[in-house]
C-alpha cells in the first residue's frame, strides 16, 4: 500500500468556547490535490495551522510522509519547513522587503542543508525561478520592483526549493488581480503534475477547487460536512449546506457567502440545522455521524438518498 503524504487523526482546537475544529480526519496520497472548503469562520485555517504546527492543536495527530510531524526542528517559521511548502495568501508579508528575491528563494535550503556555497546557491535559486516562469532578471530585484503575480510565482519557488511532496496553499490566488490568478493556477497545476506534489489547499472560492483538486472536503462550524471527489460532490451533493455553497457561486474570485457559521453555537443535533430548510425533529437532537470515507455527507437526510 502506498504511504499517504499526509494523515491527519483526531485533530481538535477550541478558542475558549469556540470549537474551531472539532476531529479533522483527512488522508492525501501522493500526487493527489485536496480542497478544504467553507465559509469564512468555518474552520479552515485552523485547520491548515494546526496541521503546519503553526498553532498547536488541543488534540490529534499529524503524519507527513509516515513519520508523525511534530513541528520541531532548525526552522523557526512556517515559510521554512522542510516537510512541506507553503503558500499563502499575500506573498508580500511572505517575503523580505529587504531581501532579493534569490536570497528569499534560496532561504529554506540555507536552513537545512547547510555546506552549499554562494555560487551553487545562486544556481539553485535561478534554476527554480525559471521553472516557475521568473527570468534571471527578476533575481536581483527587490519584492516592491516584482507584480503580484511575479511575487507569488516567486513565493512559489521558494516553497518548492526542498522539492517537498505536499505543499499547503492558504487562498494562493485571492490576494491576486483576477487576470493574474489564471496565470498562477496554471502554473500550480503544472507543476502539481510535473512534480507529483500533493496540495492541500484552502479556498473560499468553489471555482479554484474544480481546477485545482481532485477531493474535497466541506467544513462547516468546525466539522467535516461532506467529503468525496470533486466532481461527484460537485455534480451532486448530498449535504444541505454544500449545495447552498455551490448555488452561491457567482463566479471565479468572488467569495462564496458572508454568513458566518457560529463554531461556539452549542445546541444538541445537527450543527447546520437552523440554516437548513431540510431540518426534521432528528436533526434538533441527534447530531449526524461524521462525514468520512471516500464519499460521505454528514446529513440525516441527504439530497438524493439514504443518509450515509
Ligand atoms: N486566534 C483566535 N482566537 C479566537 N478565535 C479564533 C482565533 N482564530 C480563529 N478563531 C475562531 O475560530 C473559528 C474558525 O476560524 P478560521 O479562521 O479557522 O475559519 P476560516 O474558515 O479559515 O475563516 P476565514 O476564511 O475567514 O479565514 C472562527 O469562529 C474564528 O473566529
Amino acid at each position: 500500500m502506498v504511504e499517504p503524504v499526509l494523515c491527519v487523526r483526531g485533530l481538535r482546537k477550541s478558542y475558549g468556547p469556540v470549537k474551531a475544529l472539532r476531529g479533522l480526519d483527512l488522508e492525501l496520497q501522493p500526487g493527489r490535490s485536496l480542497a478544504i472548503v467553507g465559509e469564512s469562520g468555518s474552520g479552515k485555517t485552523t485547520a491548515a495551522m494546526c496541521i503546519a504546527k503553526l498553532v498547536s492543536a488541543d488534540a490529534g495527530e499529524v503524519r507527513i510522509g509516515g513519520a508523525e510531524f511534530l513541528g520541531t526542528g532548525a526552522s523557526q517559521t512556517v515559510l521554512l519547513r522542510r516537510e512541506f511548502g507553503v503558500v499563502l495568501q499575500n506573498p508580500l508579508s511572505s517575503l523580505d522587503p529587504r531581501q532579493r528575491i534569490w536570497v528569499s528563494v534560496i532561504e529554506p535550503l540555507q536552513v537545512h542543508m547547510k555546506g552549499l556555497d554562494r555560487a551553487a546557491l545562486h544556481d539553485r535559486a535561478l534554476e527554480m525561478l525559471t521553472r516557475v516562469g521568473l527570468g534571471e532578471a527578476m533575481a536581483d530585484r527587490l519584492p516592491h520592483q516584482l507584480s503580484g503575480g511575479q511575487l507569488q510565482r516567486a513565493v512559489i519557488a521558494r516553497a518548492l526549493i526542498l522539492q517537498p511532496r505536499l505543499v499547503i496553499l492558504d487562498e494562493p490566488t485571492s490576494a491576486l488581480d483576477v487576470s493574474v490568478q489564471a496565470q498562477v493556477l496554471n502554473l500550480l497545476c503544472d507543476l502539481r503534475d510535473e512534480l507529483q506534489l500533493s496540495y492541500l489547499f484552502i479556498t473560499h472560492n468553489l471555482a479554484l477547487v474544480e481546477i485545482l483538486a481532485h477531493e474535497v472536503l466541506v467544513m462547516y462550524a468546525g466539522g467535516v460536512v461532506e467529503r468525496g471527489p470533486v466532481h461527484q460532490v460537485f455534480a451532486a451533493p448530498r449535504h444541505p449546506y454544500t449545495a447552498e455553497l455551490l448555488a452561491a457561486v457567482p463566479g471565479a474570485g468572488t467569495p462564496l457567502l458572508d454568513a458566518k457559521p457560529d463554531p461556539g453555537f452549542a445546541a444538541t443535533g445537527c450543527a447546520y440545522q437552523l440554516r437548513c430548510a431540510h431540518a426534521q425533529a432528528a436533526c434538533r437532537s441527534v447530531a449526524p455521524t461524521e462525514a468520512a470515507g471516500q464519499l460521505s455527507a454528514s446529513c440525516h437526510f441527504p439530497l438524493g438518498g439514504t443518509a450515509p
